[in-house]
């Protein structure tokens, strides 16, 4: 038995289960596959993550074709139109808000060995479990940061320091952007994942970024490989400085969204 942090990592009494490997379906869709040392990386992610689920709550998604298609595929199908999945040469500095059990930016950090990912999230417990994880999996481009996103975003040492913020699965769309864009130089890329989408929510979504100095420069809409599900992941490019009365006070983007 192996301990990270105040979490213990049972040995399974079973073998793993398989990660599915359809190359095919990553070209396809995100123009790049992983090598075999990076599907190594995202098989020990998977195994990892299962092995301390109950204990932590990490994830509902536990089935190797979900665990793929709905944490890793999703993952990373948002980065495709950034570039960077083959491009060595840049090297972003991302931080993914509210990362949970490490969704999107431990894939990301697989995937994009030269980008630095910074791992945000309020929950002290899941940071120890991701602390571990990337000491485990041998990650040296990721780093964990503690604290609520309304709080970080006024820390010198990060305002304004990302060329990327992902947002999945963290709260209205406005409230991921007054989380994300203070964080961001500017001609830097907040991400925002979303299910479904419409026009009527673009034109909700658009004050709010004038208000934070963010302007909506594409909406992917796709079908997940698997299941067909449908998603929507919003490009939002900073364009000014965000004014420095955001992100409001903790709580406060929550309670009364912009
Ligand atoms: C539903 S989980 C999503 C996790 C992950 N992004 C994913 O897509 O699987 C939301 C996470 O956001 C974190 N969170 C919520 N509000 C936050 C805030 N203001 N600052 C930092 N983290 C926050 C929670 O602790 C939780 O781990």
């Amino acid at each position: 038995m192996s301990r990270v942090g105040t979490v213990s990592i049972a040995a399974p009494d079973a073998p793993d289960p398989l990660l599915p490997e359809p190359n095919e379906l990553w070209q396809e869709t995100c123009d790049w596959q992983p090598d075999a040392a990076q599907a190594q990386l995202l098989q020990a992610l998977y195994a990892r993550t299962i092995a301390v689920n109950r204990q932590l709550n990490l994830t509902r998604i536990i089935s190797p074709e979900d665990f793929w298609e709905k944490h890793l595929w999703d993952s990373l199908r948002a980065i495709a139109p950034l570039g960077w999945l083959n491009a060595g040469a840049t090297a972003p500095a991302i931080v993914d808000i509210g990362t949970g059990g490490g969704f999107p930016g431990l894939p990301i950090a697989i995937a994009v060995p030269q980008a630095t990912v910074a791992l945000n999230d309020a929950t002290r417990k899941k940071l120890a479990f991701l602390d571990g994880l990337v000491a485990q999996l041998g990650l040296e481009n990721v780093r964990t940061l503690a604290g609520r996103a309304e709080a970080i975003g006024h820390h010198p040492g990060h305002r304004a320091r990302y060329d990327a913020a992902m947002v999945r699965a963290v709260g209205p769309p406005s409230v991921c952007a007054e989380y994300g864009l203070p964080l961001l130089k500017i001609g830097g890329t907040a991400v925002l994942y979303r299910g479904r989408w419409s026009n009527a929510d673009t034109e909700a979504l658009r004050p709010a970024l004038a208000q934070l100095g963010g302007e909506l420069v594409e909406i992917a809409a796709y079908k997940t490989p698997l299941s067909r599900s449908n998603r929507h992941c919003l490009y939002v490019r900073k364009r000014a400085k965000t004014p420095s009365a955001f992100p409001r006070a903790i709580g406060i983007p929550t309670k009364t969204p912009l």
